[in-house]
């Protein structure tokens, strides 16, 4: 049985982003990822520094370990990364999960479809713009979200974007403008991924949070959005597993 890389199990929690903002949730952080932005909060994913920590899981085995950690006390599970996307082995451990009365929320960049996104309770993709360094391929994206429309999946899905400048917020525009259909957030970009004091952190993303908003205020492109802070990041700083 083909087995998936898996760097840290954690949780409960909440989901601390987006569509399901406040969410309680588990989650499965998966190693790889086929793009290397800028400022990736979770860069051990793919910079080979937690290279060591990776563990090569079963459905199962994963999901005896979400038990472990989380007990009865959730029924939801998020995966993330790196880009889970690239798993075709994700389609059993999302049956499992959902076999088990547990819904299943995934976060992707949309470089990549895999027919089992079609499953997701709670599908977020968060092209990312320019101040990553990445480039979107618009062709894979146009793919990804005709499938999803086609097969009825677009209430189950979001875009997001992280906005670390006025060059990433023309790139939004485009987004927003290119999908009108797909509900759409706007989330604060953290440009301090190193720093350790959490009230400091927090006092900065909040006035990232507030010049974010009189972005939006005064845009005629984007009205029917949402601008988010990441929550996590809010209340616990740039700590890992929460
Ligand atoms: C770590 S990524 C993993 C999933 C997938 N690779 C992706 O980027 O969507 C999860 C989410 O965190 C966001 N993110 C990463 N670094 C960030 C940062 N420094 N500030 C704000 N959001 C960030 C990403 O844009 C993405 O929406
Ligand atoms: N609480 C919490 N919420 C999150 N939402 C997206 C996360 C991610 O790293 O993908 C994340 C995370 O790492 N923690
Ligand atoms: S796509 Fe996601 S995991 Fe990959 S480098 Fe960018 S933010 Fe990090
Ligand atoms: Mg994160």
């Amino acid at each position: 049985m083909s087995k998936i890389p898996v760097l840290e199990i954690f949780g409960p929690t909440i989901q601390g982003e987006g569509m399901i903002v406040g969410r309680k949730t588990m989650f499965v952080r998966t190693a790889g990822c086929d793009y290397h932005c800028t400022w990736c909060d979770s860069a051990f994913t793919w910079d080979g520094s937690a290279k060591a920590d990776i563990v090569q899981m079963t459905s199962d085995q994963i999901w005896q370990q979400l038990k472990e950690v989380g007990g009865n006390q959730f029924d939801h599970v998020t995966i993330s990364g790196g880009n889970p996307a690239l798993l075709a082995a994700l389609d059993i451990f999302i049956d499992l999960l959902q076999e088990k009365g547990i819904e299943v929320a995934l976060e992707t960049q949309g470089s990549q479809y895999q027919q089992w996104f079609l499953k997701i309770n709670d599908l977020t993709i968060s092209p990312k713009p320019p101040s990553s360094k990445m480039k979107t391929n618009w062709e894979k994206l146009d793919y990804i979200i005709d499938q999803l429309a086609i097969n009825g999946r677009l209430a189950h899905t979001s875009l997001k974007v992280v906005i670390f400048d006025r060059e990433d917020f023309q790139y939004a525009e485009k987004v927003h403008q290119r999908y009108p259909e797909v509900a759409f957030f706007l989330q604060v970009g953290n440009d301090d991924v190193e720093e350790v004091d959490a009230q400091q952190l927090s006092r900065h993303l909040l006035n990232k949070y507030e010049w974010l908003i009189d972005q939006v205020v005064a845009s005629t492109v984007l009205n029917r959005v949402r601008v988010l802070p990441q929550v996590h990041a809010l209340i616990w700083g740039n700590k890992r597993g929460v």
